[in-house]
């Protein structure tokens, strides 16, 4: 079901409800190719939908997290060579909707109602910063490199950095900073500037704590866990009153869960919380 190229994708037979999803070009430190790009997209589409999964841990093989667009082979660096046009406009039309695809694909993790923990190690540059910042938490080794990279191969960051960012971290002064020089920072820094929120010491500490941490959240309601996530995006996009409104509007239905009772008995009886059904 879930059969990727760039991409290996397991269900941990341990931590019932979790996902693993790996970006799977090693030898290219998960550079970014077109065949990558319409995998991630497709992945987190299925994943939105499949009751079996109620978190996923998101990491990198081999060296690096990603070090971003492959540059050797991608449909934007070689000018659409391959679109079949030669008008300029309908050049600039068909690079727009490619675009626009590619942020689709990174908008369907930050549009999963399952929370997305990712695990940076290595290198996270350019396309690895804005796939992070459709993230719900980020987690990095201690030695990662971060790089808003894209000023040095001539762009503007485009598939969400730009976007996200400010909304992740906050500090404007930095982030220009990071964005307009494309100079590396590290972790340490990363964690200082809230783009992160944990640092440790190896990969496999940080997959670990990862794991544990989803864990956790999938074995508690997934109506109040995809809820959770559906309105703090709501709440990030919207002001303060109409994010109110939608939220008194969701639990106007929600409240009505089976999971409300469950949980509060399990809480209250400071026992396990017990099987909710699958959603
Ligand atoms: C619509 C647009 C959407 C998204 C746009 C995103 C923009 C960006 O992502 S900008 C950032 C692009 N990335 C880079 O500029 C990084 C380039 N790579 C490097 O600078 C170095 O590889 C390094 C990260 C400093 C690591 O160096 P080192 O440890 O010496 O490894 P290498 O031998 O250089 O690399 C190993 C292997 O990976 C290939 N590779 C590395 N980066 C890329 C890349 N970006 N694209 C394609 N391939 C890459 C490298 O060529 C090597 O492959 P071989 O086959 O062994 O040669």
């Amino acid at each position: 079901m879930y059969n990727f190229t760039c991409l290996k994708v397991e269900k941990l037979p341990n931590c019932e409800f979790v996902f693993h999803v790996q970006l799977n070009r090693p030898t290219k430190l998960n550079a970014m190719n077109m065949v990558f790009w319409d995998e991630i997209g497709k992945c987190f589409e299925q994943l939105s939908k499949d009751p079996d999964c109620r978190t996923i841990v998101l990491s990198g093989a081999g060296k690096a997290f990603s070090v971003g667009l492959d540059l050797k082979e991608n449909d934007v660096v070689n000018g659409l060579n391959d679109a079949g046009a030669d008008d300029f406009a309908r050049k600039a039309f068909l690079l727009g909707r490619k675009i626009r695809q590619m942020q689709q694909c990174f908008t369907n993790i930050n549009e999963c109602p399952k929370p997305v923990i990712v695990v940076m190690h290595g290198y996270c540059l350019g396309g690895g910063v804005d796939l992070i910042t459709a993230c719900d938490i980020r987690i990095a080794t201690k030695e990662t490199q971060f790089s808003i990279k894209e000023v040095d191969v001539g762009i503007v960051a485009d598939v969400g950095t730009l976007n996200r960012i400010n909304k992740v971290c906050g500090n404007d002064s930095w982030i220009r900073e990071v964005a307009l020089t494309g100079r590396n920072f590290g972790a340490e820094e990363a964690y200082h500037n809230h783009l992160i929120s944990r640092v440790c010491s190896t990969k496999e500490e940080a997959l670990n704590e990862a794991l544990k941490m989803a864990e956790s959240i999938a074995l508690k309601s997934p109506i109040a866990v995809q809820g959770t996530k559906i309105n703090l995006n709501y709440s990030r996009d919207h002001s303060i009153q109409d994010s109110l409104n939608f939220v008194a509007t969701w639990n106007q239905s929600q409240l009505f869960s089976e999971d409300v009772p469950k949980s509060a008995m399990a809480t209250l009886m400071k026992s396990p919380f017990p099987e909710f059904s699958k959603l």
